[in-house]
């Protein structure tokens, strides 16, 4: 199951389609400025985003890593890793049954860039899995809707039970995604974005494996969005101006690990270079829905 939550410690989102699924992610606020969650996986703020919301939390950045300061190109344009065992998705396999389909990569690849591009074509098509959270509800957050605000002994009773898809804690809060909010999506007939981060995705593929996120709809659709170059990473980082050079830095060395996971055999069913938005987009479409947008 697919809990969402995306967080500044690097941020999750979770996002949920409709005719094909997706699942969200939040975390919390720090990311995008510390802040907009591209909701889901742990989250930390809300937003609209073509009728949809998004929000976005803030993804641990649970891996400690140098980051590389060259312009080396880190992934063959045409590398397409082997389908993850742990999901047995079929990129490409479209979106005749709604499905959870995961996207990471390190912080600034423009995972939020895409996302916020194929909402906005697919307004249908993707709906939205409330995250629960410990921390307390902010202004005009409604429980329930923006998130399930639940107390830590709540929260541990829940991992206990294995409610969650994925979780995380981040800056003292704890933000997890359940597997009933994903299978809620899908069972309206909507996919489901999770956008996570790679922690959340190998704690979600390790329930796969031990079934213990079984989810109703298509197989899970592994993503990873890498850049170009970790200097090109850089320089998104630091043009999108949401850092300073302490979460530069951490976000940067995350990157190296998540970069080296993610690039492995068979831990995602695509890899996507956005090198170039609009050669990315075409990519991500043709892996969600078997075709060109
Ligand atoms: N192909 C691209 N070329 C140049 N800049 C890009 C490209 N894609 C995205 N960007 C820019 O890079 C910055 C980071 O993108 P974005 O916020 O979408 O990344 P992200 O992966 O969602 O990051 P996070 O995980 O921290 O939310 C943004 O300013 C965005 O406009």
């Amino acid at each position: 199951m697919l809990p969402a939550a995306v967080a500044a410690r690097c941020c999750r989102r979770a996002y949920a389609t409709v005719p094909s699924p997706v699942f969200a992610s939040r975390s919390p606020a720090t990311r995008k400025q510390g802040v907009r969650l591209l909701a889901a996986v742990a989250l930390v703020g809300v937003s609209s985003l073509g009728g949809y919301r998004l929000y976005h939390s803030l993804k641990a950045s649970r891996q400690q890593h140098h980051a590389e300061e060259d312009n080396t190109p880190l992934v063959k344009p045409a590398h397409h890793p082997p389908s993850v065992a742990a999901g047995k998705a079929a990129p490409g396999a479209a979106a005749e049954q709604p499905r959870p389909i995961i996207l990471c990569g390190p912080s600034g690849t423009g995972k939020s860039t895409l996302l916020k591009r194929l909402l906005a074509e697919n307004p249908t098509k993707f709906g939205f899995s409330v995250s629960h959270t410990t921390r307390k509800p902010r202004a005009g957050e409604v429980d329930g809707k923006d998130y399930h605000f639940v107390t830590p002994d709540q929260f541990t009773a829940l991992v206990a039970e294995r409610a969650f898809v994925e979780h995380a804690t981040f800056a003292g809060n704890s933000y997890g995604t359940s597997l009933t909010a994903v299978s809620d999506v899908l069972a309206s007939g909507r996919n489901v974005i999770l956008d996570i981060d790679v922690q959340g995705v190998r704690q979600l593929q390790e329930a796969i494996k031990k079934g213990h996120a079984q989810m109703q709809g298509g197989s899970p659709l592994f993503l990873f969005v890498a850049p170009p170059s970790m200097k090109d990473l850089e320089q998104r980082l630091r043009g999108r101006g949401t850092e300073n050079e302490e979460t530069l830095k951490k976000r940067l060395e995350a990157a190296n690990g998540e970069m080296e996971w993610g690039t492995g055999e068979g831990h995602v069913d695509r890899v996507i270079v956005n090198s170039d938005v609009e050669t990315a987009y075409r990519e991500l479409n043709e892996a969600i829905f078997g075709k060109k947008p």
